[in-house]
């Protein structure tokens, strides 16, 4: 055990970085044995000094980046955003100090320039907390899965939509309500639009996509569909033909050989409740990985929430702190292939179309001739009357798998046919 500490500079007390900074006290003596020498805090990083931190000492305060960064052999990057976090983190790599970060945003937007700085820099750039809180997914994908072809990965990687989704479809509560009450426990990005809207989730399918693949995926190729859309009508109607929404991440290799492409995708899916993932509640994140060699894998556990994300930035802080005190180095960049990142027009799915129509004699058999039409074959019909003297039904059909190409000419037909009042609702069906 050496006495030599190594030297952690925090930077961003808040949801995640409070808790870290406060696990790295309570657990010193368990943390030096594990690493091999004390860790110490040697200062945060704070926009404002003034404001008081409950917990931190505030001796330890600065909004002096630099000179943090000097003094620094591991910095903990826990403010979120772009910048100053990119360029704090490429002043750490440059300074030869290792970086642990949980920020997906940036690493989703500029990770190929930080992971590469780092491997010219040969420092470490951990990120485990960046993807899916405190599961253990990054490390699987980037480290154990190394020697294996990853075919698919399918997932709920964004805690605050599946609090949300949960609480409308479990309780019934109005979505703006349990929006605001993941932003109370602290689920929420500091804007929760990048939740709702899907951008948190479709960064985390990049960075999955491109360990797993040993393929770039830029961000912008994500297709991403959020969920602020869904109503309680579209909950309520999931229910009653026993599924459940869900806000899925989707990355698959696509051809033969799983060498035509790669297809990445985060949008709103309707999830049969015999499926594992319709069990996943709360802001709890559920990963399914489907490689050649090891089949089917699955990881579960806290995606969001301040203590369990710490576990996973304590992790990494570990690995960086040992290879520091006793030489070593993390997982350097893989090498990357050149398959082309496909658009969402080249996916399939099945798909539930929900509408509603006037209830009279021929309008089911026009609608199933359009679908006929763009050869979109229809698995169930359910029918529903309207409201009493309304003249209206509704039609919930299924359909079998179909290109999104096709599905798409369908619903230009139905919105321009007389036979269809108002097209409802438009979700895909996963996991069967
Ligand atoms: N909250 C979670 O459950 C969770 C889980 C996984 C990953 N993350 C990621 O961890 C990071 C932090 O998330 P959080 O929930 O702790 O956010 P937060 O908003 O609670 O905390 C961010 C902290 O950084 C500080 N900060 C922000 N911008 C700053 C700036 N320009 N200069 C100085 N300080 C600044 C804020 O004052 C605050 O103390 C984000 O990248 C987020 O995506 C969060
Ligand atoms: N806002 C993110 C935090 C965890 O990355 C979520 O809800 O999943
Ligand atoms: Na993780």
């Amino acid at each position: 055990m050496s006495d030599t500490p190594v030297k952690i500079a925090l930077f961003g007390p808040g949801t995640v970085g409070s808790q870290v900074a406060r696990l790295l006290t309570e657990q010193s003596a368990d943390l030096a044995s594990r690493v091999g020498a004390p860790l110490e805090v040697v200062g945060v990083y704070v926009r404002d000094i003034g404001k008081d931190r409950v917990g931190l000492d505030p001796a330890l305060l600065t909004d002096d980046a630099d000179a943090l960064i000097a003094k620094a052999d591991v910095v903990v990057e826990l403010m979120g955003g772009i910048e100053p976090a990119k360029s704090i983190i490429l002043k750490a790599i440059a300074a030869g100090a290792g970086v642990v970060t949980a920020n997906k945003a940036l690493l989703a937007a500029h990770g190929p320039e930080l992971y590469e700085a780092a491997d010219a820099a040969n420092v470490d750039l951990y990120f485990e907390a960046a993807v899916a809180g405190a599961i253990p997914i990054i490390r699987p994908v980037r480290e154990s899965l190394a020697g294996d072809h990853v075919r698919r990965i399918l997932g709920i990687v964004n805690g605050t939509t599946n609090y949300v989704l949960d609480e409308m479809t479990a309780r019934g509560l109005d979505y703006e309500v349990a929006v605001k009450q993941a932003q109370d426990l602290g689920y929420a990005e500091a804007d929760p639009s990048a939740d709702v809207d899907g951008f948190d989730a479709a960064a985390k399918a990049a960075i999955l996509a491109s360990l797993a693949f040993h393929q770039r995926v830029p961000l912008g190729d994500v297709y991403r569909e959020g969920i602020s859309a869904i109503t309680a009508a579209d909950v309520a109607a999931a229910t009653d033909s026993g599924h459940v929404i869900k806000l899925l991440a989707i990355a698959e290799r696509t051809g033969e050989g799983g060498d035509g492409g790669v297809s990445v995708r985060v949008h709103p899916a309707l999830v049969p409740l015999s499926h594992p993932l319709a069990s996943v509640h709360g802001a709890y994140n559920a990963v399914f990985v489907e490689a050649e060699a090891a089949g089917d894998l699955m990881f579960y556990g806290q995606g969001a929430g301040g203590t369990p994300t710490a576990s996973a930035v304590l992790g990494d802080v570990v690995s960086v702190a040992r290879h520091i005190a006793r030489g070593g180095r993390g997982p350097r960049e893989s090498h990357y292939g050149d398959l082309p990142v496909l658009p969402i027009s080249a996916s399939s799915s099945r798909f539930q179309l929900r509408m509603t129509v006037p209830d009279r004699p021929g309008v089911l058999a026009a609608i199933a001739a359009m679908l006929a039409q763009s050869g979109v074959s229809i698995e169930t019909v359910r029918q529903q009357a309207g409201g009493v003297g309304t003249g209206l039904a509704t039609l919930a059909i299924a359909t079998h798998r179909a290109p999104e190409s096709d599905v798409t000419a369908v619903l230009d037909a139905l919105r321009s046919s007389d036979a269809v009042t108002e097209i409802r609702s438009v979700l895909r069906i996963e996991g069967e």
